[in-house]
């Protein structure tokens, strides 16, 4: 679903990506993981096409997203950080989405997240007025809305109350079990563990894991995808390892 190759970031003299080639598969949940800085949102920024990579090629769905927007369609995006409108009420804002969306006549739209997380409630709040995790609530619901064949979620659990993750837990699973590809990032490896198939794991830009969780866990012989990782990094320093 998506092909990246020999992809690089610089800002300035910051190197953020360097070199990252990768394939994400459909019906997977990939995780993304790294220390601060590794490049995790940047590589998330490039394949949303926020971020112009300095080299390399992105596609998605087969096609190279260089100077196209169009492929957008098929991505729903929950931010890390919610940079809502903060004047606009959060019906307005579905509103808005919906116009520049322009979803096609009887394409369904996919409102379960919106139902489960009650913002019915809060339609006529501005959203400047709402809680931190009420308006990550409605990202994430924004992110689904579409029923977009890729799903990119950028640390989607932070801020959200516990029964709220689990909700979200679920349709990412379902997601999966409908052959999507959903990609988030976490610094979490009980989260990662839990809920992905493969793990891509950065470290200053580049790829040091590239790795279906399961085989990852069985080629360390270690109980938690935590210790595995770790256990990864305090062997002599080796080259990155592909399952
Ligand atoms: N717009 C930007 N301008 C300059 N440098 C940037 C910019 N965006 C990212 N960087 C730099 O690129 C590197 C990678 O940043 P990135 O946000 O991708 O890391 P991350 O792995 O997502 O980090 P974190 O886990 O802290 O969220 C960092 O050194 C960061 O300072």
């Amino acid at each position: 679903m998506i092909r990246i190759e020999n992809l690089t970031k610089k800002f300035g003299k910051t190197e953020a990506l360097r070199g990252v080639s990768v394939q994400l598969q459909a019906g997977r949940v990939v995780v993304i993981m790294g220390p601060n800085a590794s490049g995790k949102s940047t590589l998330l920024k490039c394949i949303l096409g926020v971020v112009q990579p300095s080299s390399g090629e992105i596609r998605v769905l087969g096609q190279p997203i260089a100077g196209q927007w169009q492929y957008r369609a098929d991505i729903g995006y929950m931010p890390q950080l919610n940079h809502l409108p903060e004047n606009l009420t959060t019906a307005q804002l579905f509103e808005m989405i919906r116009a520049v969306r322009k979803p096609q006549p009887g394409q369904p739209l996919d409102y379960e997240l919106f139902d489960q997380y009650e913002l019915q409630g809060w339609m006529d709040k501005r959203l400047g007025q709402l809680s931190g995790g009420t308006r990550q609530k409605i990202n994430a619901a924004l992110a689904f809305l579409f029923s977009p064949r890729i799903i990119v979620l950028d640390e989607p659990s932070v801020g959200l109350d516990p029964v709220a993750v689990e909700i979200l837990k679920a349709k990412i699973r379902k997601c999966r079990a409908e052959g999507r590809l959903v990609l988030l990032t976490s610094h979490l490896f009980a989260e990662a563990e839990e809920l992905g198939d493969d793990l891509l794991y950065l470290r200053d830009g580049q790829v040091q894991l590239d790795t279906p969780i399961a085989d990852f866990l069985e080629l360390t012989q270690q109980a938690s995808l935590g210790d595995a990782v770790l256990a990864y990094y305090h062997r002599p320093p080796a080259a990155p390892v592909t399952c």
